[in-house]
């Protein structure tokens, strides 16, 4: 079985992967000091209290925190004996290699998202991915990814005003009754909410009219349904994106060799 792990910089996510279904999603904050022995405590803990068993032969990374991968190494070798698959490392096939600027690095979820979505959907779209920053993938035809725009995430702008200004308290986002805010949460989340509705939906108008072509837009991340149900933002909204993605890029890497 196929243990895939998302790391992104605020949560690291796990889920084992059967070949059909995934047997169960795992959830800690990302540090790059959490050790090999540490991740295997938490992990074996919650995997025997989901009443799993599960034998691990492959593993599969998406780091967007390079520090976090040495441990996530040792931890794949010392427990389960494999190497693992680290997106992003010359070693890892792409089935479509990014189409940007030379000496660019994408974001190794970007390029997961990019694989999971295609499987999917096929090409021509956009990847709306509302994590610590609120990313905007370009899906091209044959499935590369050609770009896209990184925006500051929705807790991250709310965090950020938390900490510069010191009258405005920490504030949960959710969908406020009005724009006008009566007091100072309301106002906040009025802000942020409003303002990241019309943040994608600007920035989809642009990139179709820069593009050129019909594009679907596709929404994920934690955040991704709560703007979906008030603002109706995406064609299609896909809860498990990025593990999907890690599962297309491990299987082509079976597939053609690299593994
Ligand atoms: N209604 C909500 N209000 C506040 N937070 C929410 C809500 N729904 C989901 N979340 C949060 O969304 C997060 C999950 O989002 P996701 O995994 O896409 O990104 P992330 O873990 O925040 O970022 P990254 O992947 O970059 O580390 C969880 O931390 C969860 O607490
Ligand atoms: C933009 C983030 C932080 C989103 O997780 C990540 O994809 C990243 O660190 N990207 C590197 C730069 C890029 O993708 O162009
Ligand atoms: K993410």
């Amino acid at each position: 079985m196929l243990l895939a792990i998302d790391c992104g910089n605020t949560n690291t996510v796990f889920s084992i992967w059967d070949g059909r279904e995934f047997l169960c999603t795992l959830r800690t904050s990302t540090h790059h000091s959490r050790t090999a022995d540490a991740y295997f405590t938490w992990y074996a803990t919650l995997v025997k209290h989901y009443g799993i068993e599960a034998e691990i032969t492959d593993v599969v990374i998406s780091s967007t925190v390079p520090r976090v991968v040495f441990n996530l190494r040792v931890f794949a070798d010392r427990f389960f004996g494999c190497r693992p698959l680290v997106v992003g490392k010359p070693d890892c096939l792409l089935p479509f290699p990014p189409r940007v600027d030379e000496g660019t690095q994408v974001g190794p979820d970007r390029l997961v998202n990019t694989a999971g979505a295609f499987d999917r959907h096929g090409g021509d779209l956009i990847v709306v991915d509302f994590g610590t920053a609120t990313t905007f993938d370009v899906v091209a035809h044959d499935g590369a990814y050609v770009g896209g725009v990184i925006s500051p995430g929705v807790n991250l702008s709310l965090e950020a005003l938390h900490l510069a200004a010191a009258a405005l308290p920490h504030v949960d986002i959710s969908k406020p009754q009005k724009v006008i805010g009566t007091n100072t949460v309301e106002c906040i989340q009025s802000g942020v909410f409003w303002g990241y509705v019309g943040l994608v939906r600007e920035v989809c108008e642009r990139i179709r009219g820069e593009y050129g072509a019909p594009m679907k837009i596709v929404g994920t991340g934690g955040l991704a349904p709560l703007f979906q149900q008030s603002a109706q933002l995406f064609d299609i909204f896909e809860d498990d994106l990025t593990m999907h993605g890690l599962t297309v890029i491990h299987r082509y890497n079976k597939e053609n060799g690299s593994q």
